[in-house]
């Protein structure tokens, strides 16, 4: 495919998602009717489908409207690359004199949902313009070495072998970035044989940040595909259940334990595990510390819906308290950048639960590299 023709591609997909088709499935249907494509194609594709709904607000502004093809004409108008808009082959047509654009207005180039910006300002501070920034990239991709099967500097070489650069990162010990061939990460022996696994940095700097030890119960109450299970199975010999509302998303889990060399018991009733040494709540949050991987995450987060998320935390919170030993440990993490959600939940949680007290805070931001991150570690008395 010419660059035109996966400009057009890139219209065709970002007016499906802007009618309410999540990407991920327009972009498959797409790649299904398309048989033509060549991955290069495909990748190239989805990384501009991408890069538009990171900017979907300054790109709309530059190139004259909200729909696929003022997103893709504003982000090719910002790169100089506007002649790519020529008609011919199959480029999408010239510009018309309705589609002249405009610079954005200083809320548009911050490329944030505008009702949401009083808060994430009173969350950030002066960090809201360079953070908003961040969230306009592409994030980096992270490996987590995984310590049961080889040390950091084993894996990195391993991974070199098969033609694939990291450096290390100063936010975790286990941490690699990526910085050459990631594509092929999925199909190399490191990865199948369970060396390393993908995860942020700033998700394995909270598994870093949890009080484990050897002979501990855990519960990992909002495990989903079990990310943070695996990476606390790494750091010390437990006892570990994983749990989630939806078991489905853990359904992946069994096998990724297997080829990580550890084991990890699925429950639906957490209860009947209790008394537990430490309980981890990754919860269900507005994701915004994350929307460098997740941009669609940005747009589709309403008010209604963010007030029914902080409820949700507070209840899983309530649910789970009981269910320590007393000096237990309950870890509360959220990779959410808005204190509504961090540090605001924290209190209203200590206020309801007199037992319990905070031992420390941790929050980080893309600013450091990974993605944005919360974690409260609570100790009940
Ligand atoms: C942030 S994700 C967890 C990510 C995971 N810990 C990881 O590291 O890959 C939050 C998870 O909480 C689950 N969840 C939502 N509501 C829940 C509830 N009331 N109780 C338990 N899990 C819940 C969701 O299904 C989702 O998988």
């Amino acid at each position: 495919m010419t660059p035109g023709a996966r400009a057009s591609a890139a219209i065709s997909i970002l007016d499906r998602v802007l009618g309410g088709e999540p990407a991920e499935r327009a972009l498959t249907n797409w790649g299904r009717a398309s048989r033509y494509a060549g991955s290069s194609d495909r990748a190239a594709v989805r990384d501009l489908v991408f890069e538009a709904l990171r900017r979907r607000s300054s790109a709309a502004a530059i190139g004259g409207g909200l729909s696929g093809r003022g997103l893709v004409l504003g982000l090719m108008r910002a790169a100089g690359q506007e002649a790519l808009f020529s008609g011919q082959g199959h480029a999408p047509a010239p510009p018309g004199p309705e589609e002249t654009g405009r610079s954005p207005d200083p809320v548009e180039a911050l490329d944030l949902p505008d009702w949401l910006i009083p808060d994430l300002r009173d969350s950030l501070g002066p960090d809201l313009g360079p953070v908003a920034e961040a969230l306009r990239h592409r994030a980096p991709v992270f490996l987590r070495v995984n310590l049961v099967k080889a040390d950091l500097p084993a894996a990195r070489v391993a991974l070199a072998a098969e033609g694939i650069a990291t450096r290390t990162h100063p936010l975790s010990p286990t941490a690699l970035e990526i910085t050459g061939n990631a594509r092929r990460l999925q199909a190399s022996a490191a990865y199948r044989g369970g060396l390393v696994e993908l995860q942020d940095v700033s998700s394995q700097a909270v598994v870093d940040a949890l009080p484990l030890a050897d002979g501990m119960t855990v519960l990992d109450h909002c495990a989903g595909g079990g990310g943070k299970t695996l990476a606390m199975a790494a750091r010390a010999r437990l006892r570990l259940y994983a749990h989630d509302a939806n078991p489905r998303r853990m359904a992946d889990l069994p096998e990724r334990a297997r080829r990580a060399g550890v084991q990890v018991t699925l429950t639906d009733r957490p209860e009947a595990g209790a008394p537990y040494d430490l309980i981890l709540v990754d919860a269900p949050c507005s994701g915004s510390g994350s929307w460098r991987r997740d941009p669609e995450g940005k747009w589709n987060l309403t008010p209604q819906g963010l007030d029914r998320i902080v409820e949700t935390q507070a209840h899983i919170l309530d649910r789970v308290a009981p269910m320590l030993r007393p000096g237990g440990v309950l870890a509360y993490a959220t990779c959410s950048l808005l204190r509504r959600e961090n540090g605001d939940q924290a209190r209203a949680f200590l206020d309801r639960h007199p037992a319990f007290h905070c031992e420390s805070a941790l929050s980080l931001t893309p600013l450091q590299g990974g993605d944005g991150f919360h974690l409260s570690i609570f100790q009940r008395r």
